[in-house]
């Protein structure tokens, strides 16, 4: 379904989706033909519903399968719920087939739907569950009330939800959001609230989904921006269509289909390089735009920069993608601008970009190559970049960028080894109109032109076919660019940095690389360390963390993880374990402190053909229960599990969780603060833990 498809479905209005009222006709219908539906699944009233959990494997499979989704969804949740707190409710994340991963909800609410399994890893499809908000909104598309008696299944008609589906940018749904409670607890803003709060996690998916596109913002209001009345359009870096979101189709008075027709300019009146210049000029201001229809809006834009620990900030940056077409572009592109307002623009830009004073954090070797580079700034001496993969090169190469006069105008970033080889002459160096078949009908500057003015990053530079290599130092040494079938030169001024995880030098022996090229590339040679080698492993662990991790509490990680981090030999470097912990993050909702059995189990089985022991100490210090001192149950206190074998440190907490509550009668609020843990991971563990601990 396109969001065009949800246009009509939404009944026209642009805001967020609207449910029908509840009894209304198109209520009652919607529900009937659930009912149907609940039928021929061959479910009846009286059944008993069915409870069972995804086992522990398959939840967390498709916890990381749905990461993006829960990172996006569980800090709104938390908002949600302080909004319904102590309303007999509760908050629900399910993934788009109805799987319930998250909830959050009242302690005493949350008694009541354990019995009838609203907790992560059950089903609440129709297909398994009959009629119900969740199963229903998401084979509808649409956000959906079931109230008491509209349940099919007699056994869940205490409840009353509101659930949503949430949208991906594209219009696909990609989970729901739902708010259930006592029938007697119904609320008509209920619903109201949950679509608002799934609006607010579609909004905050743009800026992720698209790093490298341009996201215009718009409002004929400008109070209204940032808010969920915004309107919001992707573009490409050259100016196409790529989607937007309901209110901007409503304030462009076009379809998502319709919009696929039109390009950034057809739509703003401005050209994509005169849209850079404004928002360069108006920095962090809204400005006004004329649409197509004749409507002024204000409108801001982030035109980005890839940041470290997942950051966006303001800054002109293209990638490899961000080519403008030859159209768009005057004959010598975007310049600085005058030396003044640069000035002063490189100085507000340097303290929001990436910078490479951000990358300094702690490491000797690391210090030492800034300095160096800290010497070379402003001198466009090429610089070559050495350094296993993940080791955090392309972030280095930008902050040089972010940090240099050239910080202005365009990054761009070619990968040499992901662009396939008969196409990488005239994505470098761009093609006139009509130069061959199938070429785009008016041609392409090209990357090295689209840099012009800023600083060219060829990344794995190795893999850069070995005829092309001549051409490319022809450029580096005159200076000037002959696009494809141009028959012309163009001047081109760009600062050169390039990477590469090979070695260059035996590549120069074998005949696959150029050593004049080589040579004319590496005016500075730094070179990063591996992650093992990096004595700053504390800091950036956290730094990380603090960026995957959107909850005000901080994050924290136990010394026992900390410790295996220390001798784990990171292949992967910075990327390897941004990805963990991203993954842990998730394991772990952002409460408690990461422990071992958050950790992914293909980390673990690597730790183990890594053959790494931890001391015994380290696993004494483990912190996946902490009984406070004088009330600890005599729980099977984990005296020296295996070191890795998560699956054990999960059976010794769910242990502790079954003592505390069969020594507290079931009572999770008392268990929960004997084990010094939230109710909340108690009630997520709460199917895998045995019927009788409940009193
Ligand atoms: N100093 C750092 N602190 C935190 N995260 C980092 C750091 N350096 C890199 N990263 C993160 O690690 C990932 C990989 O970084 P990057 O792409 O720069 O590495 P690379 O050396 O260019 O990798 P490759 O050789 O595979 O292209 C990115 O997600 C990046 O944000």
């Amino acid at each position: 379904m396109t969001p065009n498809d949800r246009t009509a479905k939404g009944g026209g209005s642009y805001g967020p989706l609207n449910s029908p009222s509840l009894n209304s006709p198109e209520h009652e219908s919607l529900i009937g033909s659930s009912r149907q539906r609940s039928q021929a699944y061959g479910l009846r009233e009286m059944d008993a519903p069915d409870f069972s959990v995804a086992g522990r494997g398959l939840l967390n499979q498709t916890l990381e399968e749905n990461s993006f989704l829960y990172q996006h969804a569980a800090p709104v949740m938390e908002t949600l719920y302080q909004q319904i707190a102590n309303t007999q409710s509760m908050v629900l994340l399910t993934t788009r087939s109805g799987m319930v991963l998250h909830s959050l909800g009242d302690a005493d609410f949350l008694e009541k739907a354990s019995q009838v399994a609203l907790a992560p890893g059950v089903d609440w499809s129709e297909k398994s569950k009959g009629t119900n908000a969740i199963g229903t909104a998401l084979t509808e598309e649409h956000p959906v009330v079931v109230h008491g008696s509209q349940h099919f299944l007699e056994a869940n008609r205490f409840l009353t939800c509101s659930c949503t589906p949430i949208f991906d940018p594209y219009g696909k749904v990609m989970g729901a959001l739902d708010v259930t409670g006592d029938h007697r607890s119904y609320h008509q803003h209920t619903m109201a609230l949950a679509r608002m709060s799934a609006q607010m996690i579609e909004n905050h998916m743009y800026a992720d989904v698209f790093p490298k596109e341009i996201i215009v913002r718009f409002h004929a209001r400008a109070e209204f921006l940032g808010t969920l009345m915004e309107g919001i359009a992707v573009f490409t870096g050259d100016g196409r269509f790529v989607t937007a979101n309901r209110s901007a189709q409503f304030q462009l008075t076009l379809s998502a289909n319709a919009l696929g027709a039109h390009t950034f300019s057809s739509l703003f009146g401005v050209s994509i390089s005169q849209f850079h210049d404004r928002v360069r000029t108006a920095g962090t201001r809204p400005m006004n735009l004329c649409l197509h229809n004749g409507v002024t809006v204000c409108c801001i834009s982030d035109v980005k920069s890839r940041m470290p620990f997942g950051g966006m900030h303001f800054g002109a940056t293209a990638s490899a993608s961000d080519e403008p077409a030859a159209d768009t572009q005057a004959k010598a592109p975007a310049k600085a601008d005058a030396p003044s307002t640069a000035a002063s623009r490189d100085a507000q830009r340097r303290e929001s970009l990436s910078s490479l004073r951000y990358l300094d954090t702690g490491d000797t070797q690391v210090a030492a190559v800034i300095q160096k580079l800290y010497k070379v700034r402003g001198r466009d001496i090429p610089v070559m970049i050495l350094g296993e993969t993940g080791t955090g090169k392309d972030l280095l190469a930008q902050a040089i960028h972010n940090d240099s006069p050239r910080a202005g105008n365009n990054f761009v970033s070619v990968n040499c080894a992901s662009i396939p080889e008969t196409l990488i002459e005239s994505e470098l160096f761009g093609y006139e109109e009509g130069a061959f078949t199938g070429a785009k009908r008016k041609g392409s500057v090209g990357k090295v032109l689209f840099a012009n003015g800023g600083t060219l990053f060829l990344d794995e530079i190795g893999d850069m076919p070995k005829h092309l290599q001549a051409r490319l130092l022809r450029v580096l040494q005159e200076r000037k660019v002959s696009p494809l079938g141009a028959g012309k030169e163009v001047e081109v001024d760009v600062a050169v940095i390039c990477a590469t995880n090979k070695n260059l030098k035996d590549m120069i022996a074998r005949g696959e690389f150029r050593e004049d090229l080589y040579y004319r590339l590496n005016g500075l040679v730094v070179r990063l360390p591996a992650l093992r080698e990096r004595q700053d492993l504390e800091v950036v662990t956290r730094k990380i963390l603090a960026s995957v991790c959107h909850s005000p509490t901080p994050i924290g990680i136990s010394n026992q993880v900390m410790n295996l981090f220390h001798q784990f030999p990171w292949p992967g470097n910075f990327r390897q374990l941004y990805n963990l912990l991203r993954t842990a993050v998730v394991m772990v909702g952002c409460n408690e402190d990461i422990q071992m059995h958050h950790l992914p189990d293909d980390f673990l089985e690597e730790v183990q053909m890594a053959d790494l022991v931890l001391p015994r100490a380290s696993v004494k210090q483990m912190e996946v229960i902490r009984p406070a001192p004088e009330q600890a149950p005599a729980m099977t206190a984990p005296s020296a599990p295996p070191p890795f074998a998560s699956t054990k440190l999960e059976n010794v907490a769910l242990g502790a969780m079954a003592q505390a509550l069969r020594s507290t009668g079931g009572n999770v609020s008392v268990a929960a603060k004997m084990l010094g843990v939230s109710r909340n991971t108690i009630y997520r563990k709460k199917a895998l833990l045995p019927a009788d601990v409940w009193g």
